[in-house]
């Protein structure tokens, strides 16, 4: 096990960007919600840096880039519910595993630790993608960014897992690919591990200062 893993109790996983590559659905998603409304598709690689502070935000990014001006209400409230049928019927279609997810999340599971999900996407699709690829059953706890009152960058979501597992903060770990995952972390007290394969908003995640960056998780069990 990778020396950041001594003495620790729990590790948290980000979903979106550190295991799982989802952004060509999302994207997909995104289009016809965009699309429904008549408004210009963003593609793909605008989506990507949208994504991060989970469904609702991600939708306003898109409009606000379409209106070129924030949207009201009423659209922003269709589109949302346009993009969460659209990525509801296909979540899975083109998103994949990253390398080294699958074993490594396997082996710490055999390892004994404790796994948790943390993600800002919304609660609903979580199982639907863990299952998909076999791995929910490896989770203790799965949070979205609409389970509780806060997400990420809030501790808030880090800090229940812990306490609902009687676990202390410092021997938890936070894995994640974006900025609101470390912030989140850090803020919890949590040690941090960033992936800097996902999406964070274009901006290299070594700004965040994680306490270790690793190629892969599968760094994690080696
Ligand atoms: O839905 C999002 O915006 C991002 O989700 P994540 O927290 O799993 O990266
Ligand atoms: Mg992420």
């Amino acid at each position: 096990m990778h020396a950041i893993l001594q003495g620790k109790r729990l590790i948290a996983f980000d979903l979106d960007g550190t295991l799982i590559d989802s952004v060509p659905d999302l994207a997909v998603a995104v289009q016809h919600a965009l699309g429904d409304v008549g408004l210009p598709l963003p593609g793909e690689e605008r989506v990507r840096d949208w994504v991060g502070n989970g469904a609702q935000v991600l939708v306003e990014r898109a409009l606000t880039w379409a209106l070129a001006e924030a949207p009201g209400q009423v659209l922003q409230t269709t589109a949302y519910e346009a993009f969460m049928r659209h990525y509801g019927a296909a979540p899975n279609a083109l998103t994949q595993l990253y390398p080294g997810v699958q074993t490594a999340l396997h082996d710490l599971h055999k390892a004994g630790y404790p796994l948790v999900l943390i993600t800002n996407k919304p609660e609903r699709f979580i199982a639907p993608i863990l299952s998909h690829f076999g791995l929910l059953t490896l989770f203790t706890y799965c949070i979205g960014g609409d389970t509780l009152a806060e997400k990420k960058p809030s501790p808030l979501p880090l800090l229940h897992v812990a306490q609902q597992l009687d676990i202390p903060s410092s021997a938890c770990v936070m894995v994640g690919d974006s900025r609101h995952d470390i912030d989140a972390g850090k803020a919890a007290g949590f040690a941090t591990v960033a992936l800097p394969y996902g999406y964070n908003h274009g901006e290299p995640i070594e700004h965040s200062q994680p306490d270790l960056i690793i190629d892969s998780l599968l760094a994690l069990t080696e």
